[in-house]
């Protein structure tokens, strides 16, 4: 928290950022004209607490509370002697900063002031603050509206701000600080760019095709007009898809076709930057006994799971959130898999297949010192092979096989059996194989959620994801249309899905929802 206040700090101060769908209207923030006040840093007793303010009056505020003529060199800590206002009683000796706008985390004239964190120091600021004419408590989030709608971030980056604050692993943290450092919107600026490129060749020719300078007998053929519009090519020279690659320059079609590859690959990466946002679902499954409950207890350090001798004693499926190896994951123990059994037990084995069926990565476990059980048989034959079969898509459900109480194994006796698919040995009983066992999970894991250090920046959002698909299906409009007016449209929608992406397109309802994820003070 801390080292994200002087990384907002540092940030601010080196000024607005450059980004070309930075947003300078349309999202006022709620009140604004008002500044605003909050306690920035967690609540509670601590070593520093961060009060901050934003808008016209901050600096007057800043000047009341040190009861100072000046105010302190911008962007400098300096230690000043904080008074109540209206008593002058001595409140803190605190370090106060001055960012005078544009160059602050909002765009408007802030001061931050670090205070000693105890909570009658605190209250002691906010109430001075709260009795300065002109300045009220901040709304949740109101400080990043401001910010926004000064164009200080753009809509992914107060996506990736909320993400941050709330990143629990550390690569949630590594996702999002590349999302607040502006990748995805730096991208879909990017692709903006060549939309509006190709819109530029699209609209100069439908002009240039309305130029009465045009010989008619050109642009015409056997009497009527191609495609409504008067044309200097012949229709029958064109490949109907290529259509416009003779209208536009060949680079810039060749960017807008290009930019439909590059999509088509982000949104097929799509699910893992939600993944890695959300948690990659991961299902413990298997026979009876195998030690399944076992291991959700190794993994998640804690007694989620009843384990017993008993087979059958997990009827529920219970879901822990853990951290694996830094990927968010939500681990679910179910009930072992056999048939004919009572009915409790079989309507937990419906839940477990169901579940099963929504896992990303599947942790199938056998005792491999009960291999050759028709039920050990049976699920290697069902669940492993039916998974194994599939082909390795982004779509497709991943399996690690796992074979529990090694120790059981006799250390000279055949190990388990050799036809068997690749899969690691387990004692949870002695730990043995478990540094093996999360070094796999970390690959696979790795794999479901995507690399949030390398690669392409990854869509985070359900939201991203809409207006990459509609930025797309727009471009198989623009295709296929035979009309100039219909193609330049078509580009029109295909731009504006990239711009909303980042920009929120001015509906106030999705705003909201960003907003509601911040707390009070950021
Ligand atoms: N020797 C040995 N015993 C183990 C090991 N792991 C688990 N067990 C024992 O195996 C028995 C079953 O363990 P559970 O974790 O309840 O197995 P489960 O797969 O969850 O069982 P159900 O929920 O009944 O399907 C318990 O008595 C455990 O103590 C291991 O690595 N070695
Ligand atoms: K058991
Ligand atoms: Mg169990």
């Amino acid at each position: 928290m801390w080292r994200g206040l002087w990384t907002l700090a540092a940030q601010a101060a080196r000024g607005p950022r450059r980004l070309c769908t930075r947003r300078s209207s349309g999202a006022p923030a709620p009140g604004s004209g008002a500044t605003i006040f909050a306690l920035s840093s967690g609540q509670g007793r601590c070593g520093i607490a961060v009060i901050r303010t934003s808008g016209p009056s901050s600096g007057h505020a800043l000047r009341i509370l040190t009861a100072a003529r000046d105010l302190p060199p911008a962007r400098h800590a300096s230690l000043r002697l904080l008074s109540d206002p209206r008593s002058g009683e001595p409140l803190d000796r605190a370090l106060v900063l001055w960012f005078p706008g544009p160059r602050s985390f909002t765009g408007e004239d802030c001061v931050e002031f670090h205070v000693h964190g105890g909570p009658a120091v605190v209250s002691g600021v906010l109430q001075a603050l709260g009795s300065v004419p002109g300045l009220r408590p901040a709304e949740a989030g109101e400080f990043t509206r401001r910010a926004f709608a000064n164009g200080k971030l753009n809509l992914t980056e107060v996506e990736g701000l909320a993400d941050l604050i709330h990143a629990e692993t550390e690569a949630q943290r590594r996702q999002a600080l590349r999302q607040l450092d502006g990748e995805l919107g730096h991208l879909c600026c990017g692709w903006a760019e060549t939309l509006t490129k190709a819109l530029a060749h699209v609209e100069a020719y439908i002009d240039f095709g309305e130029d009465d300078n045009l010989e008619e007998g050109v642009l015409e053929q056997g009497g009527s007009t191609w495609w409504g519009r008067k044309t200097l090519i012949s229709p029958q020279r064109l490949p109907s898809l290529s259509l416009f690659a003779c209208l536009l320059s060949p680079t810039a079609d060749m960017e807008v076709r290009a930019l439909e590859v590059a999509l088509g690959a982000h949104l097929r990466d799509a699910r893992r930057g939600q993944r890695l946002r959300s948690g990659a679902h991961v299902v413990v499954t298997g026979p009876p006994n195998a030690g399944k409950s076992s291991l959700v207890n190794l993994l998640s350090r804690k007694p989620v799971s009843i384990v017993s001798p008993e087979p059958g004693t997990t009827r529920d499926v219970l879901e822990t959130p853990v951290d694996l190896a830094g990927f968010p994951v939500l681990l679910s123990d179910t009930a072992g898999l056999r048939e004919g059994v009572g009915l409790v037990e079989q309507e937990g084995v419906r839940r477990a297949r169901e579940r099963l069926e929504q896992a990303d990565l599947i942790l199938a476990m056998l005792d491999a010192s009960d291999l050759a059980s028709p039920s050990s048989c049976n699920f290697l034959a069902t669940v492993v092979a039916s998974v194994g079969a599939q082909s390795p898509s982004d779509s497709s459900q991943r399996l690690l096989l796992v074979l529990n109480k090694s120790d059981l194994l006799s250390p000279k006796g055949p190990g388990p059996r050799p036809d068997l698919p690749p899969h690691l040995l387990l004692s949870c009983l002695t730990g043995e194989g478990l540094d093996g066992l999360l070094e796999a999970l970390r690959k696979e894991l790795a794999a479901v959620c995507g690399d949030p250090s390398t690669g392409s920046p990854l869509l985070t959002r359900a939201r991203h994801q809409h207006h990459l698909q509609g930025c797309l299906d727009a471009l198989g409009h623009y295709k296929q249309s035979k009309d100039l007016a219909l193609a330049a449209e078509a580009l029109r929608v295909a731009r504006g899905h990239l711009t909303q992406l980042t920009g929120g397109g001015g509906t106030e309802e999705i705003l909201d929802i960003i907003f509601r994820d911040f707390c009070v003070g950021k």
